[in-house]
């Protein structure tokens, strides 16, 4: 696991961008696609808008690129809450990748619809066996949750679906996530994390006790692939 931590949320972002590019050129050097799981909430929307720009917009393919999200808020694409469209607002509005390359869950279906549907498009990408995504762009939230992995759900524990639906009680809504074992079988997974409010929960990712249910951030680790955490010095204010 490799820990790095910049001075604030703007440095955050360049580094993450230069650490995307240069992945994406690097994977790029031996096959013609690369495969990358966007995150959604705040954090990531600084990096989009700069991967918008020169010089990212310029020197990444963007058409070799397939995108995926590593979860979803079911509200349809329009809504504000939506991943997907924050990702479109943000980025994929700004920069050429075939529609056919960008794959979104369906949330004009309904949840377990939108889930088994994801499955598929999955399977049929990258088989049922072997690595997965080239890179998975992750968050932690306030209280520890990542992809829509929150602390008390059964989803944490999930050995075998890639993808889930279920309802979130304290968000009065329903969540749609991939799930750990395939996560942790990608060449990549790069967590991003900014914000005081960041602090106390990634002290105890990092250095508590082994304890996913209550942080399930700690669920997250590769099988075979690198594990890279970029936070700012606010986020990282309590670590040893
Ligand atoms: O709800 C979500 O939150 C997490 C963390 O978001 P942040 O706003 O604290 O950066 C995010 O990683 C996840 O994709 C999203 O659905």
């Amino acid at each position: 696991m490799q820990l790095i931590v910049k001075k604030n949320p703007t440095e955050l972002a360049k580094a993450a961008a230069d650490f995307i590019s240069k992945r994406i050129k690097e994977v790029l050097e031996t096959k013609d696609q690369f495969t990358i799981a966007l995150s959604g909430g705040s954090t990531p929307k600084a990096l989009h808008e700069l991967l918008a720009k020169p010089p990212y917009s310029q020197q990444i393919p963007w058409a070799q690129l397939h995108i995926f999200w590593g979860d979803e808020r079911y509200v349809l694409i329009e809504d504000e809450q939506s991943n997907a469209g924050m990702a479109y607002d943000t980025l994929l509005g700004h920069v050429y990748t075939p529609e056919s390359q960008i794959h979104i869950w369906r949330t004009d279906l309904e949840p377990e619809a939108a889930a088994a549907d994801y499955d598929r498009v999955l399977h049929t990408y990258f088989g049922d066996t072997g690595p997965t995504f080239d890179l998975v762009l992750l968050g932690m939230g306030d209280d520890g949750h990542t992809l829509s992995l929150f602390p008390g759900t059964e989803v944490i524990h999930e050995q075998n679906a890639w993808t889930k639906a279920y309802f979130l009680t304290k968000q009065d809504m329903y969540r749609l996530t991939l799930t750990a074992p395939l996560v942790n079988r990608s060449s990549c997974i790069l967590f991003l994390v900014a914000g005081p409010k960041k602090a106390e929960p990634l002290k105890e990712v990092l250095e508590g006790e082994y304890n996913p249910d209550k942080y399930p951030s700690q669920i997250i680790k590769p099988e075979n692939g690198d594990l890279v955490w970029l936070i700012d010095e606010k986020a990282a204010a309590d670590l040893e």
